[in-house]
């Protein structure tokens, strides 16, 4: 039986449900890929804890309750880099301006021939061409579903299903926070304030709220989705952005009068060789596909060449899903490394 050695980088609402999953999936990855999983390492901000046997569940929980105020000299990447083993997924913050301590994590763990699992946003967005090619170097993965709408399948989509066939536009739902927010706006009469702190509550809301109402949350999906799927060179600054901060009453008065829903849609159009992106907030008829997708629920539809027009509902924005979607891209890594 192969032993796999898994290290997660953050440890708050993602990363400790991908803890709690894999421990609960331990028996099936024995039983499907004659695989011993061990959660060997975790790490915070400023601490980590490291067994080389595996973690146990009670150092996890320890590790998990207290107020971790850690060892001053503590760096992420010393810890990383004193640690044996085949796996990382990256639960950090994300940092959309230098990639943040993830993008050390990341560079550091491909170029040491470990597959990488990524589900925040930021390295992904700001060096997505380093970080794929150090995989492609080395030889080993980089899996980034749980950056790109977690449940909702976006990149595997598009490089599974519609392999070979040309997809000339895409468009989605991609945001739970901002679907969520629109629809307690305009269907409870919530204020948008109520309306970002049930988020909050929910473990959806990314810590400022505005990555996700001003379409950063969005535009950071199209941008990794671009480059890891469409094989563009886009970056965060080429998406034309809206966000739906400044809506006010008046306006949802109006459009419920009108029988509009409004939607923060993320799109992506092929234009010969050009790749544009945008985020925009549509105002659709009540009988479009997207107006039905309610409450934290995403959805996406593309059209292509040859396999017609898709349509993808559901993949709801939830941190156990987001960590059921990161361990779904390592099930893929075992599935092709058999
Ligand atoms: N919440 C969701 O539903 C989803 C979130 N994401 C993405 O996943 C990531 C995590 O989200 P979420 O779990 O909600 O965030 P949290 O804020 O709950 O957790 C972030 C964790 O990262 C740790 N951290 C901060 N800095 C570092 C560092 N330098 N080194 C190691 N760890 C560090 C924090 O440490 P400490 O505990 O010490 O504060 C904390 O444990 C984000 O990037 C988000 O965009 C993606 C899909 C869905
Ligand atoms: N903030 C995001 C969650 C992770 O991608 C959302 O609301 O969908």
């Amino acid at each position: 039986m192969k032993r796999w050695d898994l290290v997660i980088s953050g440890f708050g609402t993602v990363g400790k449900q991908v803890a709690r999953l894999l421990t609960e999936r331990k028996e099936r990855y024995r039983q499907r890929y004659d695989a011993d999983v061990r959660l060997v390492a975790v790490m915070r901000s400023k601490a980590g804890c490291y067994d080389p046997e595996g973690v146990s569940s009670e150092l996890l929980q320890a590790f998990s309750e207290e107020n971790c105020m850690g060892d001053m000299t503590f760096t992420g990447i010393d810890f990383l880099k004193g640690s044996t083993y085949d796996v990382l997924i990256e639960t950090g913050p994300s940092d959309l301006e230098t990639g943040g301590a993830a993008l050390s994590y990341m560079k550091t763990a491909l170029a040491a021939k470990r597959h990488v699992i990524a589900v925040s946003k930021g390295a992904l967005v700001v060096d997505y061409s380093t970080l794929s090619a150090l995989a492609r170097e080395h030889g080993v993965f980089l899996k980034v579903s749980g950056a790109t709408a977690a449940a909702l399948p976006t990149v595997d989509l598009l490089q599974y299903n519609l392999a070979g066939s040309d997809v000339t536009y895409m468009e989605g739902i991609f945001t739970g926070t901002a679907n969520y927010v629109l629809g307690a706006m305009m269907e409870e009469g919530n204020t948008m304030e109520t309306a970002i702190a049930r988020a909050q509550q929910m473990g959806i809301a990314e810590p400022d709220p505005r990555f996700d109402l001003e379409g950063w949350d969005t535009a950071s999906k199209l941008t990794i989705i671009a480059n890891a799927a469409f094989e563009a060179k886009l970056g965060l600054s080429d998406v034309k952005r809206e966000g739906i901060m400044t809506i006010t009453q008046e306006q949802i008065a109006k459009w419920k009068a009108e029988s509009l829903v409004p939607k923060l849609v993320g799109s992506l159009r092929k234009e010969g060789e050009v790749l544009k992106a945008a985020v925009e907030l549509r105002l659709l008829e009540s009988d479009h596909p997207f107006a039905r997708v309610l409450g934290t629920t995403k959805a996406v539809r593309v059209e292509t060449d040859t396999m017609g027009e898709l349509l993808v509902v559901g993949g709801k924005s939830d941190p156990v899903a987001a960590a059921s979607a990161a361990l779904k891209d390592f099930e893929h890594v075992l599935q092709q490394t058999r």
